[in-house]
Formats: C-alpha cells, structure tokens, sequence
C-alpha cells in the first residue's frame, strides 16, 4: 500500500522534522536525491554524464531553490549547467551557491532561452511545486522547446502548473517524464489528469516518514490485492465462498448480463444467481452453464450480496425491483441503470442497514450528486457523506471513498478499459468479492485493481469478454 498526502500535511511534517535539521538540511536532501536520479537516468539513457548539457528552469520558491542547488551537484559530475530564472526571485543563496560551483544564469525571456532548453539533455523543471497554483506561462518559443525535446524531463516535486492536491493541470503545465518527489507521494502522482504529467515518479527520501500522519489517500498494490483477496480454503463448499446475485440485462441489453455474471463467475465465489424473466436466464445459463436462475429476489434463495443494474433499463418493473431492493438486508452493489434509477431518489440510500456500493462514471456521478468538481476526492467524500454508501467514481484514476474512512485510489488499467461492457465485468467482479465478505470499501477497490490489472495484462485491443477470459489466469496467480 502506498499512502498520499496532501500539501498541508508534507508542510506539517517539513515543519516538525526542522526542529531537528540544521537549517537549509532538508533542501540540501532533497536537491541531492533529485541530482542522483536526474543522474542515474541519464546515464542509462546516454551511457555517461560527463560533457551532457542541461537547463534548470527555476521559480521564486523552494522548488527553484532544489533545481539550483541540484545543478551543484550536475555541474561537480561534469554536466554544463545554464539556469534560466522564471522572475526576478529566486531562493535565498541557491543562486550564489549555483554561480560559484561554476553554473550560468539568464532569464526565461533572454532570446536564446529557447536554444538552451533544445540543446540540453537534461531539463529540470523547479518552476513551482507543492506552491503550484495556477498556469505556466512561458515565453512561446521556450515552451515550444520543452513541449519537443528529446531530453529527460524532470519535474522537481511535481511538475509545474499542476495543483499538488487535487491533481487538476492547469494550462501550459509541464509534461515531464520524471518526478522526483520529496519525502511523500502527493495527491496529482496518482490522480488524473496530473499523474499522466509526473511521468514515472521517483520517491526520493528525506527523512518525512516518521511524522507523517493519516494519509489522505492510500493506493492499493499487487501484493496488498493478493493478501486481501479470498480464496477457497480446504473445507470450503459453494456457501461458504459466497453466493452472489445478479440483476442485469434486458430485452435490449442482453449481453450486460452475460458480462456481469461472467465478471462474478470468474472471479470464483461459491455460486452465482441470476434473477431475470425465464428468456434471460435461458440465455444467461446458456453462456454461463453454471449459474443458477430464479425469476425474483424473493425466490432466489440464500445469497451473500447483489449485483444490481448493468442493462436492466429504466422501465416501471426496473425501478420497483430496485426500490424493493433497497431493503436488502445484504450488500448491494447498484451499478448503470439503477444508478439512473436512484438518482431521482439518492437520498432513500440512507434507507439501507447493509453495506452499499454505488460506482458511477461521471456523468452517472453529475445525474445522482452534481457535476465532479475540480477536487475530485473531495466531490466522491462529498457524496458518501450524503448517502453512508461506499462511492467508487470511475475514470482514469477510479476514486473509491467511504463514510468516515480513508479514500482508496485505483492504478491499475488504462483507457483501453473504455469500452462497451466493461462495467458489467467490474461490478460483478466487486458483487464477488462482497459476497465473499470483504468489506465494501475494499471490495470496490481490489475489485478495480483486478479489473485494471486484466486489462493491462491483456495484449493488443480489448473488449469486454476478453476480461473474462484473462480472469483464470489471473486469480490463479494472486492465490498462489
Ligand atoms: N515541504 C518539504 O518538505 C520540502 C520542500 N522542498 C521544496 O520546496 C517546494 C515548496 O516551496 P515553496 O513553498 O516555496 O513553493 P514553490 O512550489 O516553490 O512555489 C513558489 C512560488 O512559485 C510561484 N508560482 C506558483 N505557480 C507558478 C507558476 N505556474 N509559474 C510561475 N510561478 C509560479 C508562486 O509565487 P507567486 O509568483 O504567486 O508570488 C509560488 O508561491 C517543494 O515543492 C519542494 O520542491 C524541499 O526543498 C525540501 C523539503
Ligand atoms: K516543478
């Protein structure tokens, strides 16, 4: 697992370990590990380091201070190092320590900006970090520059013109395709659009750990989904795995459900039962031999939690299943058109005595709570606090919050997910864990992991199905 915090705690904690550094240790740390991997990967890129060119775009703050005291350290390996101011500022006695160990400095705005940044191997980015808070306007030429080199790109901290905590980019932020960051994981490493501007994101320690408290997200890994992820034991027998229960499908949806029982049998619960009209379960035992059909909650029988939405459509017997099953006294995951369904009536959630999921896209989000706004974890908390269910928000970073708890963020899985179906294989993947006994939260979370991982694990084009199949191989693997 990998904990986040956000600008406020870092400066917390920068502020107590202080009382412990000599003054001016902490940047000296920081600046240090930022030259050793700006280092270490241009020397795997180039073969050497000695003779390589690079620029340092500096800003007024600490993260200008970092870059200029990183060029000491470029410039004793033998790098030419050309520092070109963003202001007037810059941070107190870097620039002099910069100038004496040999460095040269000129102003963004000089008219050979432009060919510094083009010729360099190395650009370091120490414009603005955890102070980053609105646009980077660079003269056009110089971002022109950077928007086409072929150097590395570093961004220090985070890069420039991303707000640290919310992960939104601002215009003209900087696309690097490395971060070192200082001490902590910060919320835009792991949130989009910003994540996909840190590139791949170094962890350069110094010192922070110990009073860093709470954090404000955790990232869920590999290792942590195959700890957590129930398998049969020994004496397992079908109950004791878990029976889930899948309301999906339609006339016009068919295949919805053939994806989200797909999604559920896959993921190896004890049983799945499917409710629909006796021609769906027709079709479903058909595709899925081993599901087992009842045409109502009520007849169904024993079950651990229900999948309920994908393809059931809005029609009058859709919207009387899922207001009766609100009642439910199992967890319930409402997914696609129950969503629609409830979002005339979000505040009848509260209703529910049994764990809740709720995984809505976007625009399922805007229907039930109001649009996303620029924080999205705050918008996902907003909306647990509201309904006491587990709120998981998919998109490129799938946000998963719960009332009172830590908020979860998913990696895994990439825009190949964005395809019809989809959805359905995840929240049957997630009813299977549910009904398994994993709490909801979780639930929803490794549920996303695993789904993300199938798809990076798939090669070439995907389409829903292939999430199935790629479902064997991979539960395999995590319960070894
Ligand atoms: N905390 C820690 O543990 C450690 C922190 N360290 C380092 O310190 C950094 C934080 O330093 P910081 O507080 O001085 O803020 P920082 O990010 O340099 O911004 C400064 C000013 O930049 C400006 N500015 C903002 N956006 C801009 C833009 N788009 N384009 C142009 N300018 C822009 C804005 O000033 P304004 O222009 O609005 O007056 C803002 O106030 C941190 O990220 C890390 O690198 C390490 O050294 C040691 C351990
Ligand atoms: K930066």
């Amino acid at each position: 697992m990998r904990s986040v915090y956000d600008s406020t705690q870092v400066r917390a904690a920068e502020a107590r370990l202080k009382e412990f550094t000599a003054p001016g240790e902490l940047m000296q740390r920081a600046a240090y590990g930022l030259a050793n991997e700006c280092l270490n990967e241009l020397h795997s890129r180039r073969g050497g380091v000695y003779g390589a060119r690079a620029a340092l775009l500096v800003g007024p703050g600490g993260n200008g201070g970092d870059a200029l005291y990183s060029g000491v350290w470029l410039l004793r390996r033998g790098i030419a190092v050309h520092a070109l101011l963003v202001g007037v500022k810059s941070y107190p006695g870097a620039r002099e320590a910069f100038v004496r160990a040999g460095g040269t400095v000129g102003a963004i705005s000089d008219a050979d900006a432009a060919t510094a940044v083009s010729r360099a191997d190395l650009v370091i980015d120490g414009i603005a970090g955890l102070g980053s808070s609105r646009s980077v306007e660079l003269p056009d030429s110089v971002a022109e520059a950077i928007a086409t080199t072929d150097a590395l790109v570093c961004a220090v901290d985070l890069p420039s013109g991303v707000n640290g905590d919310t992960g939104q980019a601002y215009d003209g932020a900087i696309h690097a395709d490395m971060t070192a960051t200082f001490g902590a994981w910060k919320p835009a490493q792991v949130l989009a659009p910003a994540r996909r501007l840190c590139g791949d994101v170094r962890f350069v320690d110094i010192g922070l750990g110990p009073h860093l408290t709470d954090p404000r997200i955790d990232v869920l890994d590999y290792a942590d989904i195959a700890a957590i992820w129930p398998g049969p034991s020994y004496d397992s027998h079908k109950y004791s795995t878990g029976v889930v229960g899948v309301i999906a499908g339609s006339a016009q949806y068919p295949g919805a459900a053939v994806m989200c029982v797909g999604g559920a049998i896959r993921s190896k619960p004890g049983m799945v039962r499917y409710v629909g009209a006796p021609d769906a379960i027709e079709r479903i035992v058909a595709a899925w031999p081993a599901a087992v059909g009842a045409t109502s909650i009520d007849d169904a029988g024993r079950t651990n939690a229900w999948v309920i939405g994908p393809g059931m459509g809005t029609d009058d017997a859709a919207r009387s299943v899922v207001r009766s099953s609100l009642s439910l006294d199992v967890p319930v995951i409402y997914d696609a058109d129950a969503l629609t369904i409830l979002s005339g009536d979000v505040d009848r959630l509260r209703e529910r005595q049994a764990p809740t999921v709720l995984t809505p896209h976007s625009g399922e989000f805007a229907r039930l709570f109001g649009e996303v706004g620029d924080d999205p974890v705050e918008s996902v908390k907003a909306a647990t606090r509201r309904t006491g269910c587990v709120v998981l928000l998919k998109g490129p970073s799938t946000i998963v919050a719960a009332p009172g708890g830590r908020v979860l963020v998913n990696e895994t899985g990439s825009s190949k997910l964005a395809t019809a179906g989809t959805g359905d294989v995840l929240s049957g993947i997630i009813g299977a864990a549910l009904a398994a006994g994993l709490p909801a939260q979780i639930a929803a979370a490794a549920g996303a992991y695993v789904h993300g991982a199938l798809a990076d694990q798939h090669d070439g084009p995907l389409i829903a199905p292939d999430l199935i199949d790629e479902l064997p191989a991979f539960m395999a693997r995590l319960q070894a």
